[in-house]
């Protein structure tokens, strides 16, 4: 039976800071680190056998993947890293404070920028400081100057078809180690969400949801391995 574990990144210093971060790569707190290495030892004690890894191009999903490999004793596992696992793209929100964002534009339009569907914040204008378009490990793609929640998904899926989907589908073991956002989008596909009902969905950080699927990779079970730090998990349709 085809297994997949998300695992949302530890905290990272701009989490801490309550900054919009989007595709900055900032890195993990000490408490990240932690939480990265807890999660792997969870991970452990449940006895889960890993075949494979998938992870952004993001140094804090890198580290935590790394981490949680190398607490549950699995240091050995493939890990292909790849952009369009990255957080969503927070345009020209990146690296603002998101509380000084609220009090100036108003807590109901930072909710829609937040957490609305379909709805992007603002472009990154063209003289930003977090303009990734040079930066060479994004070389030859076309890189978005902001992504809501559907255009993250849009980006994702191709991904998750042609890489992870092969993976499960031989019957592997899956770890995807990545994003608040790129896990969202995973989830809303897998669990075949409605664009309401994945508003409500928030993954807390570096606690592993381990999903078994059916042979046709719908989820016939979702638990999170940290009980104590656990959110609702996603309803699973019929
Ligand atoms: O800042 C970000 O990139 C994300 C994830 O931390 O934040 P949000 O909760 O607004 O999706």
């Amino acid at each position: 039976m085809p297994k997949l574990i998300l695992l949302r990144h530890g905290q990272s210093q701009w989490n801490l800071e309550n900054r919009f971060t989007g595709w900055v790569d900032v890195n993990l707190t000490a408490e990240g680190e932690a939480q990265a290495v807890k999660g792997g030892e969870l991970i452990r004690a449940e006895g889960i056998e890993i075949d494979r890894a998938f992870t952004s191009v993001l140094t804090r999903a890198i580290r935590t993947c790394n981490l949680a490999l190398d607490a549950a004793g699995q240091s050995y596992v493939p890990v292909i890293k790849d952009w369009h696992l990255n957080e969503r793209h927070y345009g020209g929100l990146t690296g603002l404070d998101k509380a000084e964002t609220a009090a100036l534009h108003g807590d109901e339009q930072v909710k829609i920028w937040r957490r609305s569907y379909d709805v992007p914040p603002p472009e990154l204008s063209a003289d930003s400081a977090y303009d990734f378009s040079k930066d060479r490990r994004y070389a030859g793609s076309v890189l978005p100057l902001t992504e809501s929640l559907k255009t993250t998904l849009d980006r994702v899926l191709p991904f998750w078809d042609g890489s992870i989907v092969p993976a499960l589908k031989a019957g592997d073991t899956v770890l995807v180690a990545a994003h608040g956002n790129s896990i969202r989008a995973i989830i809303k596909l897998l669990f075949n969400l409605g664009e309401a009902e994945i508003l409500e969905v928030e993954v807390p950080t570096s606690n592993p949801l381990v999903i078994d699927l059916d042979a046709a990779l719908k989820p016939v079970s979702a638990k999170y391995l940290d009980a104590e730090r656990a959110n609702p998990v996603p309803v699973l349709h019929g």
